[in-house]
């Protein structure tokens, strides 16, 4: 495929073809969202039931989005005149492009598009066939329509229509382009009121870019725009129109690399191969350069950065880092006006969407993301290498939606505001993650109740991280143990320069070490350990450190984990802190799949549990999922179901079985079972004594091999997010991490551990 050479995540043109040909041809289809299996719900569905939401919406239209899909359903329209930079190759040809834009809507903002490709070049016409559609969708995405027709397509549709109508190539690159300039600026020290740009091509996205960057403070007399004649100088009338003429000025350079020289800024919005090295090496010092046509760009990084090693290269590809494409800007924007019902997208939301895009970019970077970039696998960290989240950011639509939604409600054009910007964050961060929404409620007690959490590997910089993520989330003060000047050393290699709220503790030169030692030698005297072995294990072992400010209510929870194994940083814990009487110490995970949310255990302990530590397992782990707001129905897996085929193992769950019988607890259980017939009560016909009344939630694990094989197999399987081990059975909070584990990982298992000293 042209222009692909020379980059780590390369495609050839076959492999394009075959993606777009296999299984059902192109990228979308229509999925039901109500249920049509019985006469009862097609009568419901269709008619007669149907006619009653006709009534009501021709009596009150706004009933359309309570009863219609219109809410969430977007048109994604092109004429297919300005096809991405290919120029014009008609409708049908851009149906591609446009089902790719469907699709990123669904993707990475839930809102429901579908590609309407109108067969004409004919202004009025193409606005006709538009403008009385508008019943059918809650906005209008224009897309791939050259200049300047672009310009009166849209400003009639706005003023016929009720809706959103947004031409993508004009505002989404405006909005993006101007987030990946407010970064470069900031990163060589410029100020957009100072500074000069070029930009070529003067078409649907560069005069879009030019107007929002004045709106924004840029100054007219320092922003030069060229098309396929040159320099757009005052006085100009070769190729001209009104728009162009808008932004002409008084200049004597008359071609792009007139235009270039000593400039701060290049914008590419016109076509492959128009900037040259030379252009390139007469710009001001540390120059930025934003080549965005596609698919290929104005230069490639590796010519631009051969010219001029000290510039901040974009490009609108995902093949390189900094990837400036609408892609980033159009499902958030949308989805932010249809949450308020926004009667159309003005100024203000652009740029709160631009300024919520380049906040973001500056913020430390999910460990999961840097697999997922075109640094390949490289750390990402706020500079020069990226100025903008990468596409894939789950916290996009958290970031950028609520502040798309706040400024329509600011600017008076949200016709339903919403009361809870914050609520409406999360809850946009559950819609596209089922995690966040089942750890929300978990989560949200913490901020409420912020806790003092150790994160005993101090000096690791995941931990760092990890201490910065939580101390920002509110959920309490990280204390750090490590020695300060590492702590701080890391911290400002990272960039997070802030460590206020951030306790860093010295083991060795902490106040308290006495006293800890103190307290472990009365722990371990009759188990061997002198004084000083103890007084060995406070200063060199960090796990012991940490367990000994739980223990002695110095801080309310800790985490360890990543930097040994699973056992070892158990062992530490223990040595100081007890099961809480009468408890099993064990580890729960949490799966959150498709059909709901499931808790798995032992997941961390015991290699082959006994009868009586696998009912102590349901009993503790069924309390856990109440809650969880899960009503417990417990299922002891096995390879054979009641007793088919037989095995040494099943007769130990059959004794746990009894066991729990006899002290017939409050929650259904049952077993030994296969996972099958555990999760799907339709193979129950040959078990119909099985005592289980729906799909289980809650799966006691036969030993540690099944349990480690399932939650590490899943994940990787599908869409299913594995939680934990969660430890369970201690007298004071711990929690203990794998050794891979991610930041995110460790932050959200240092909450969990504060959520379980809430609890106490
Ligand atoms: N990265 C991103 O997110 C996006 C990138 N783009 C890219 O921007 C480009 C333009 O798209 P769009 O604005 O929709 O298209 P339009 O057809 O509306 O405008 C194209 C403009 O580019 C000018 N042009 C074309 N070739 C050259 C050249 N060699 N030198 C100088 N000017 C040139 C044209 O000049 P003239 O007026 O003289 O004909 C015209 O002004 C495409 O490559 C597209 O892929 C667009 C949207 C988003
Ligand atoms: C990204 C896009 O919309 C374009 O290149 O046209
Ligand atoms: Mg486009």
């Amino acid at each position: 495929m042209d222009g692909t050479e020379g980059r780590s995540a390369r495609i050839t043109a076959e492999e394009a073809l075959q993606l777009h040909a296999m299984g059902r041809p192109g990228k979308l289809e229509i999925r039901l969202t109500k249920p049509l299996t019985t006469a009862r719900d097609l009568s419901l569905a269709y008619s007669p039931g149907v006619a009653e939401p006709c009534r009501q919406i021709a009596a009150n239209p706004s009933l359309a989005y309570d009863y219609t899909a219109k809410g969430n359903m977007v048109a994604v329209i092109s004429n297919g005149t300005a096809v991405l930079g290919l120029g014009n190759l008609g409708a049908l040809a851009s149906k591609p492009v446009m089902e790719g834009k469907a699709v990123l809507f669904k993707r990475f903002a839930d809102v429901d598009a579908i590609d309407l490709c109108i067969d004409t070049e004919d202004t009025d016409a193409f606005v006709n066939a538009v403008r009385y559609l508008g019943p059918s969708f809650g906005g209008i995405n224009l897309e791939d329509i050259r200049a300047p027709e672009c310009f009166i397509i849209e400003q009639r549709l706005r003023e016929l229509m009720d809706i959103p109508v947004f031409h993508d190539d004009q505002h989404g690159t405006a909005i993006v382009a101007a987030a990946g300039l407010i970064n470069a600026a900031h990163l060589t020290g410029r100020e957009l009121g100072d500074m000069t740009l070029v930009v070529n091509g003067a078409g649907a996205a560069g005069i879009a870019c030019v107007e929002l960057l004045k709106a924004m403070g840029m100054r007219s007399d320092r922003v030069i725009l060229c098309d396929t004649k040159g320099v757009i100088w005052k006085g100009r009338t070769e190729g001209m129109n009104q728009w162009k003429s808008a932004h002409a000025v008084e200049t004597r350079a008359r071609t792009l690399a007139e235009a270039l020289e000593g400039a701060d800024a290049f914008f590419g919005l016109s076509q492959a191969g128009a900037l040259t090295q030379a252009m390139v090496r007469s710009m001001a010092p540390r120059p930025i350069i934003f080549a965005m046509a596609n698919p290929d760009p104005e230069i490639t990084p590796e010519e631009a950065k051969a010219a001029r090693p000290d510039v901040i290269i974009a490009t609108g590809r995902s093949d390189y880092p900094n990837q400036v494409n609408n892609v980033l800007g159009f499902p958030y924007i949308f989805r932010g006006a249809l949450d308020v019902r926004a009667s159309t997208i003005n100024d203000a939301m652009k740029v709160a969407a631009a300024e919520a895009l380049a906040a973001l970019a500056r913020e430390d970077v999910p460990d999961e993301l840097d697999a997922a970039s075109a640094a390949g696998g490289r750390r990402l960290r706020y500079g020069p290498d990226y100025i903008l989240p990468l596409p894939f950011d789950p916290r996009l639509i958290s970031r950028v939606s609520p502040a798309v939604a706040k400024a329509a409600m600011d600017s008076g054009v949200a016709r339903r505001p919403i009361r809870d910007l914050r609520k409406y964050a999360r809850d946009l961060a559950a819609r596209l993650d089922p995690a966040s929404a089942a750890l929300d409620a978990i989560m949200e007690a913490v901020r409420a109740n912020p806790r003092r959490v150790v994160f005993a590997e101090g000096e690791e910089e995941k931990t760092i991280r990890a201490a910065v993520a939580f101390r920002n989330a509110g959920y309490g003060t990280p204390v750090l143990i490590g020695r300060e000047d590492r702590v701080h050393a890391t911290m400002a290699a990272l960039g997070l320069d802030d460590p206020g709220g951030i306790e860093i503790h010295n083991a060795r030169l902490s106040g308290a070490n006495a006293r800890y030692a103190e307290f472990l030698y009365a722990r371990l005297q009759r188990k061997g350990a002198l004084a000083r072995d103890c007084q060995r294990l406070v200063n060199q072992d960090r796990n012991v450190f940490a367990a000994c400010m739980v223990a002695l209510g110095d801080a309310d929870a800790m985490v360890t984990g990543l930097s040994r194994s699973y056992s070892v940083s158990l062992e530490g814990a223990m040595t100081v802190i007890d099961p809480a009487p009468g408890h099993l110490v064990f580890g729960i995970s949490i799966l959150l799949t498709g059909q709901g949310t499931v808790l798995v255990a032992d997941t961390a302990v015991h290699e082959r549990p006994g009868a009586a530590e696998l009912a102590a397992i349901a009993k503790a782990t069924a309390a856990a999922a109440r809650r969880m707001g899960l009503e417990p129905r417990v299922a002891f897996l096995s390879f054979s179901t009641f007793g088919d085929p037989k095995g040494s193992i099943p007769a130990s769950i059959r004794e746990a079985v009894a066991l729990l019988d006899a002290r017939r607890p409050d929650f259904e259980y049952d077993g030994e079972m296969a996972a099958d017939v555990a999760l799907d009560p339709s193979l129950r016909a040959l078990y119909p004594f099985c005592r289980l009344t729906g799909p289980a939630n809650v799966l006691v694990m036969p030993g540690l091999h099944a349990a480690h094989i399932l939650t590490r197999a899943l994940p990787r399987l599908g869409q299913v997010t594995v939680i934990g081990p969660i430890l369970q059975g201690l007298s004071r909070p711990v929690q203990i991490v794998p050794l891979d584990a991610s930041t995110n990982q460790l932050v959200l298992m240092a909450a969990f551990a504060a959520y379980q000293g809430l609890a106490r």
